[in-house]
């Protein structure tokens, strides 16, 4: 019989972290989904969908903010499932707010969530791929476009997602001699629910009705069309695949043609 195959995905009770959470289950890893305790109803959903894929799925809430919580989400993973061979850090939010209005407890709360979260994720899923003598192990963290080049009214948002990339291509150096590639993905426009709060507060600030500040970036995208969480999906689907062996300290752009680097 095969070996299961085991992902933690952070953040998949909605959004992007759905969309991957669906598709690792499609490519044969059971999940375990990562979120908030007010989530846990909205991951039962998503449970369902990846049992009626013939995998196994749970849910742990987690406050991926917090050390301990991070390290509690891995261990619950492995004692529910078996093992860990991905980990996903998904999670994130995003604040709307102009740099001059930016304030103490805003950057504090997003750097914690964003990237903070990205550290402990790192540290607790690579001790544990240690700890249970894995061959090797994949960690795969969301940056975004706007961690290649800010994004206006997002400065501390994309303050985050710059980190993510520099944490993660340190963390792939130290780890390699142990066989951990750690690499991310950066989306661009995508229709999930920050996107939804991302254009009504852009809304606040410059009065353009619902819906138009998400619309105007149309024009910006190559492939013309907004993105979908299946499509980031597919790139960490390649990423927490054997193909990807080779492949570390990367973030992988995944943004319909809007930034080429
Ligand atoms: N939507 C977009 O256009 C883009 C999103 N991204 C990044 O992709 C990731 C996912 O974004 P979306 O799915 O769009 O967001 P979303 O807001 O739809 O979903 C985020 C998920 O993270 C969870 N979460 C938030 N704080 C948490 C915490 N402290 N502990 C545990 N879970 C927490 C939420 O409960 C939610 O389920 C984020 O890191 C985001 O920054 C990057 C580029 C573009
Ligand atoms: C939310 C986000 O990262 C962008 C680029 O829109």
């Amino acid at each position: 019989m095969a070996e299961r195959k085991v992902a933690v995905v952070t953040g998949a009770a909605q959004g992007i972290g759905e969309g991957i959470a669906m598709q690792l289950a499609k490519d044969g890893f059971d999940i375990a989904i990562g979120d908030l305790e007010q989530q846990r109803q909205k991951a039962q959903g998503v449970i369902a969908a990846i049992e009626e894929l013939g995998q196994r799925a749970c849910f742990h809430a987690v406050d991926v903010s917090q050390r301990d919580s991070m390290f509690a989400l891995i261990d619950a993973a492995v004692d529910e499932l078996g093992t860990l061979d991905v980990l996903v850090n998904n999670a994130g939010i995003c604040d709307v707010v102009p740099i001059a209005d930016v304030t103490e407890a805003q950057l504090e709360r997003i750097f914690r969530i964003n990237v903070f979260s990205v550290v402990y994720g790192i540290q607790a899923a690579s001790a544990k791929f240690e700890a249970l003598g894995k061959e090797k192990g994949k960690i795969i963290c969301a940056s975004s476009i706007a961690g290649f080049e800010g994004f206006p009214i997002l400065p501390a948002y994309s303050g985050t997602k710059f980190a993510v990339r520099g944490i993660l291509q340190a963390s792939a150096q130290e780890l390699a001699p142990k066989h951990i590639t750690v690499n991310g993905y950066a989306p661009g426009i995508v229709a999930t629910p920050m996107w939804d709060y991302i254009d009504q507060e852009l809304g606040k600030l410059n009065g353009k009705p619902k819906g138009q500040n998400m619309a105007d970036m149309l024009d910006s995208i190559a492939l013309h069309r907004f993105e979908y969480p299946a499509d980031v999906a597919g790139v960490v689907s390649f990423l927490a695949s054997d193909k990807a062996d080779y492949v570390t300290g990367q973030t992988v752009i995944v943004d319909g043609g809007m930034q080429y680097r």
